[in-house]
């Protein structure tokens, strides 16, 4: 079936039109965006805010928590001209059991219309939460394709970057099994 909507529905693998556009703390997310350029191309983007949220895991906890609840849009250093690009794919952790507010910020400032957004995403384990629903939510006019989800660092206990050894080994071809069945 993925074959046949491969056909008809052509992704776009021309990577001048890709851009890959992650957050991340620790770098799980970072490295998952890696893989991906590896297999597909494209522009690799680090979203970055004006005001750098705290280094304690503690505070960061609670400022999020805070924005979470708020629906404070925390402003972004990061601008895209999103104009030149046909496919987006955008990663995150999980935080909160939510979409990241940076991401939802980048999200909300964008027109998404008309484009091929692909969600990714690290968790400690706790799953994606409500994230992947608030991307088809931000981006109503879009062609969202299914997201790929894979277990990172899990701060809260000290265990930080993840995607090395065995576990990169595993990651990457899943990574690489997902895209191809997305048609890349
Ligand atoms: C502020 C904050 C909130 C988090 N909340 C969750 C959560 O709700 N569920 C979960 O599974 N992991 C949660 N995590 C863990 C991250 O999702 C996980 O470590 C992820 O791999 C980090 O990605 P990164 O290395 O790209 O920053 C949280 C981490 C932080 C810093």
């Amino acid at each position: 079936q993925t074959q046949t909507e491969a056909i008809v529905n052509p992704v776009e693998t021309d990577s001048d039109k890709i851009l890959i556009v992650y957050l991340t703390r620790t770098k799980n997310t970072k490295a998952v965006a890696e893989m991906i350029q590896e297999k597909v191309g494209g522009t690799l983007v680090s979203l970055e805010l004006e005001t750098p949220y705290p280094e304690d895991y503690g505070a960061i906890v609670a400022q999020v928590a805070q924005e979470n609840e708020t629906g404070v849009l925390p402003p972004l250093k990061t601008t895209v001209d999103l104009s030149k690009y046909e496919t987006v794919f955008v990663g995150f952790p999980t935080w909160g059991m939510q979409l990241p507010p940076p991401m939802k910020t980048f999200l909300s400032e964008n027109d998404f219309s008309g484009k091929t957004v692909i969600p990714f995403n690290t968790n400690a384990g706790y799953g994606i939460g409500s994230s992947f629903d608030s991307v088809e939510e931000l981006c109503p006019e879009s062609n969202i394709l299914e997201g790929y989800s894979t277990t990172g660092g899990i701060e809260r206990d000290g265990v930080l970057f993840v995607m090395e050894g065995e576990k990169e080994v595993e990651v990457r071809t899943a990574v690489n099994n997902w895209l191809s069945d997305l048609g890349f």
